[in-house]
C-alpha cells in the first residue's frame, strides 16, 4: 500500500463510518471559503462608500463584513473540533488494522528484524497521529483555497500584489522540506528510542525490578537510559533547527515580497492608479493573507508529524502478515489425523542476522502416535527447533513434511489450530481463570465441563476451585484480580495446553520447569496417559523438552542435540546400551539425585 491509497482508505473509512461528520467538515469548509473571499469583497465595499461618506451605502458591506469574519472565526474552531473526532473514530480502525497485521505474522522471524521492529514502535497506538494527518493533508488544501481566494481579491484590485504571492510560495516549499528533515530524523532515531523505551520498561517494571535492585544496578541502567534520550533529542533537535532555519529563510523570502507590494502600492497611489480606499483595502488584506498563510503552515507542519507514522503504516502493510514469497506452492489443509509422521528431511535454520546456522542438516522420524524426547545442552537448538515445528519460523534450508505434506505448502494459521503447545516462557493472560485456559481453544471459551478436564490434566484444578470465584475469578493484581505464583501460572498455561480435543503435533517445551520434583513426574504421568490416548486417536506426536530424564526416559524415541545437530536417538534402552552422551547425561543426573537423597 502507498501513502495515497492509506488516505483513499482512510477518507472511505470516514465516510462509512461517519459521514454525518465528513459533511459537516466539508459544509463548514465550503462555508469558511466563501466567507474569506466575502469578507474581502464586502471590506471593500465599505471602505469604498464610507470614505465617499455614503453611510447608508456602508451598511450593507459593513454587515456582510461583520457575518462573514464571525463565520470565519467560528469556522476554524469547528473545523478544529471536526478533524478531532474524525481522526480518533479513523485512527482507532487503523490502530487494529496495526494489531491485526502484527500479531497475525506468520513467520515471527519478521519481529526480529530491527527495521520491522522500528516500524512497529514508531506507528504503535498512533493511528490517530496518522488520521489527523489524513485530515489534516484536506485542511491543508483548504487553507490553500482560502489563501487563493484573498489572493484573487488582491489581484483583482491590484494587480502588480501578486509578486506577494510569489513571495509565499518559498515560505511554503522551505517550510515543507522542513518537515522533511525532522521526518528522517524521527526514522533515524528510532533505534535510541527503542533501546530508552526497553531500559523504561526495564526501570519501572516489579519482574525485573527485583534483579536489577539486587545486582544494584539501577544507577547504570538508569544512565544508559539518559544516553539514549539523550542521543534520541541530539538527533531530533538538529533536525529541528535546521528546519527552524529553512522555516524562517521562507518567511524573510515572504517579508520581502511584502516589502515590495508596499512599495509598488505607493508608486500606485502616487501616479493616481489606486484610490486611497483600495490601499487601506489591501493592508487589511496583506495581514489577513499573513494571518491565512501562518495557519497553512502549522495546519501543514501538524499534518506532517503523522507522515513519518503513516510511512510506517505503509511499511506494515506492504509487508504483509502471510509468509514471504516464495514459500508458497498450492495451499494444502493439514491432515485430520497423522499415519506416518512428521519428517524433517535435511533442515537448517540460521536467525535473520545471525552469522552462524543454529541448527545443521537435521534428519528425523516424529512417527505418528509417538512421544519423543528432545535433550541436549543448553543452547543446543531444542527450542529453536521446536519453533520450525509450530511453523512460527521458516527453515533456511531442508523441508518439513507432515505426512508427506510439506509444512510450508499448510497455510500457517490451518497448522497452528492442529498443534498444543506449553512453553517455559508462557504467557500470563490476567483475564477470567476460565478465559485464561479456554483461551487454548477459542471456541470452548465458555465450556466449563471442558475447562475443568484441561484443569485437571494441568494439575491446576484445585487451586482454581479455591480461588474466590472460582472459574469466574479475575487473575492478575494489575487488574485488581489474583494474583498466582509462577508454578500456578505455569499449571494455568498447561491447562490451556490440554484444550484443544484432536491435535497433531503437541508441544511440552520445558512447561514444568517452576514445578517441584513430585508435581512434576505427576503431571508427566498424566501427559503420557493421555499422549497414548491422542497418539492412538489421531497419530499425535508428543514433542518434550526437558532437562529430567525422570521423564525423558519414558519417551518413546530420544533425541540428543549438540550444536545444532542431532548425536544420537534411539529408546532409553537403546542410548544406554550405547553407552555415548546420552548415557553419560543420564548417569549424571542420577547420580547427583542419589547424593541429594543420601544427605
Ligand atoms: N531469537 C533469536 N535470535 C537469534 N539467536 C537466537 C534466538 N533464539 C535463540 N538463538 C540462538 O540459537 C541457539 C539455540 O537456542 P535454543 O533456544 O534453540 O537452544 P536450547 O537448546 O533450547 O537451549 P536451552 O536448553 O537453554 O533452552 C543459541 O545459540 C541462541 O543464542
Amino acid at each position: 500500500m502507498n501513502r495515497l491509497s492509506v488516505l483513499a482508505e482512510l477518507f472511505r473509512e470516514g465516510w462509512r463510518s461517519r459521514r454525518a461528520l465528513v459533511l459537516a467538515y466539508l459544509g463548514v469548509t465550503a462555508l469558511d471559503i466563501a466567507a474569506v473571499a466575502g469578507f474581502a469583497l464586502a471590506l471593500r465595499s465599505f471602505v469604498h462608500q464610507a470614505l465617499a461618506h455614503h453611510y447608508p451605502g456602508a451598511v450593507p458591506g459593513a454587515l456582510v463584513a461583520a457575518v462573514c469574519w464571525s463565520l470565519s472565526t467560528a469556522g476554524v474552531s469547528a473545523r478544529t473540533n471536526l478533524v478531532y473526532l474524525l481522526a480518533e473514530s479513523t485512527g482507532l480502525e487503523l490502530n487494529s488494522r496495526v494489531l491485526a497485521l502484527v500479531a497475525g505474522l506468520e513467520d515471527l522471524a519478521r519481529l526480529e528484524q530491527p527495521e520491522y521492529a522500528d516500524h512497529v514502535d514508531l506507528v504503535r497506538g498512533g493511528g490517530d497521529v496518522i488520521a489527523r494527518s489524513a485530515w489534516l493533508s484536506v485542511e491543508v488544501l483548504s487553507a490553500l483555497t482560502r489563501l487563493t481566494a484573498v489572493l484573487v481579491v488582491m489581484a483583482f484590485i491590484a494587480p502588480p500584489l501578486l509578486a506577494v504571492a510569489a513571495g509565499l510560495v518559498p515560505a511554503l516549499l522551505l517550510s515543507r522540506r522542513g518537515q522533511h528533515h525532522i521526518r528522517g530524523a524521527l526514522k533515524r532515531t528510532a533505534p535510541h528510542a527503542r533501546l530508552a523505551e526497553h531500559l523504561h520498561h526495564l526501570l519501572t517494571e516489579p519482574a525485573p525490578g527485583m534483579e536489577i535492585r539486587i545486582a544494584g544496578a539501577h544507577e547504570t541502567l538508569r544512565a544508559r537510559a539518559h544516553g539514549a534520550w539523550t542521543a534520541l533529542l541530539t538527533g531530533q533537535e538538529r533536525a529541528q533547527w535546521r528546519a527552524a532555519g529553512l522555516s524562517v529563510t521562507g518567511w524573510a523570502v515572504f517579508a520581502a515580497g511584502n516589502t515590495l507590494a508596499l512599495l509598488l502600492l505607493v508608486r500606485s497611489v502616487g501616479a493616481g492608479d489606486l484610490a486611497p480606499a483600495d490601499v487601506l483595502v489591501l493592508l487589511t488584506l496583506t495581514t489577513t493573507l499573513r494571518t491565512q498563510a501562518e495557519g497553512t503552515m502549522a495546519t501543514l507542519r501538524q499534518a506532517a508529524d503523522g507522515v513519518h507514522l503513516l510511512e510506517s503504516y505503509c511499511y506494515l502493510t506492504r509487508v504483509g502478515s502471510g509468509r514471504p514469497p516464495g514459500s508458497g506452492g498450492t495451499r494444502l489443509p493439514p491432515p485430520s489425523a497423522l499415519r506416518e509422521g512428521i519428517a524433517l528431511r535435511g533442515l537448517s535454520f540460521g536467525y535473520p542476522g545471525s552469522k552462524a546456522p543454529v541448527l545443521r542438516d537435521i534428519d528425523l522420524l516424529l512417527p505418528a502416535g509417538a512421544t519423543v524426547a528432545l535433550v541436549g545442552e543448553h543452547g543446543a537448538g531444542k527450542t529453536s527447533l521446536v519453533k520450525l515445528l509450530c511453523g512460527l519460523y521458516e527453515p533456511t534450508g531442508g523441508s518439513i513434511l507432515v505426512d508427506a505434506v510439506p509444512l510450508g505448502r499448510i497455510p500457517a494459521p490451518a497448522w497452528w489450530a492442529k498443534i498444543t503447545a506449553g512453553f517455559q516462557d508462557h504467557a500470563r493472560f490476567a483475564f477470567l481463570a476460565r478465559e485464561a485456559v479456554g483461551a487454548g481453544e477459542l471456541s470452548a471459551l465458555d465450556d466449563r465441563e471442558r475447562i475443568t478436564e484441561a484443569l485437571t490434566a494441568g494439575g491446576a484444578r484445585e487451586f482454581v476451585s479455591a480461588l474466590p470465584a472460582g472459574l469466574e475469578t479475575q487473575l492478575g493484581s494489575e487488574f485488581g484480580g489474583e494474583e498466582l505464583s509462577g508454578g500456578q501460572w505455569q499449571r494455568l498455561a498447561l491447562s490451556r495446553a490440554g484444550m484443544r480435543r484432536a491435535p497433531l503435533l503437541c508441544v511440552l517445551d520445558e512447561p514444568t520447569a517452576s514445578l517441584d520434583a513430585r508435581s512434576e513426574y505427576e503431571l508427566h504421568r498424566r501427559q503420557a496417559r493421555l499422549a497414548r490416548v491422542t497418539g492412538a486417536r489421531h497419530g499425535t506426536v508428543t514433542l518434550m523438552v526437558t532437562h529430567r530424564f525422570s521423564t525423558v526416559r519414558m519417551a518413546d524415541l530420544i533425541v540428543v542435540l549438540s550444536r545444532g545437530s542431532i548425536v544420537e536417538q534411539g529408546s532409553h534402552a537403546d542410548l544406554m546400551a550405547k553407552d555415548g552422551s546420552y548415557a553419560s547425561m543420564y548417569r549424571m543426573q542420577e547420580a547427583g539425585y542419589r547424593e541429594k537423597g543420601g544427605r
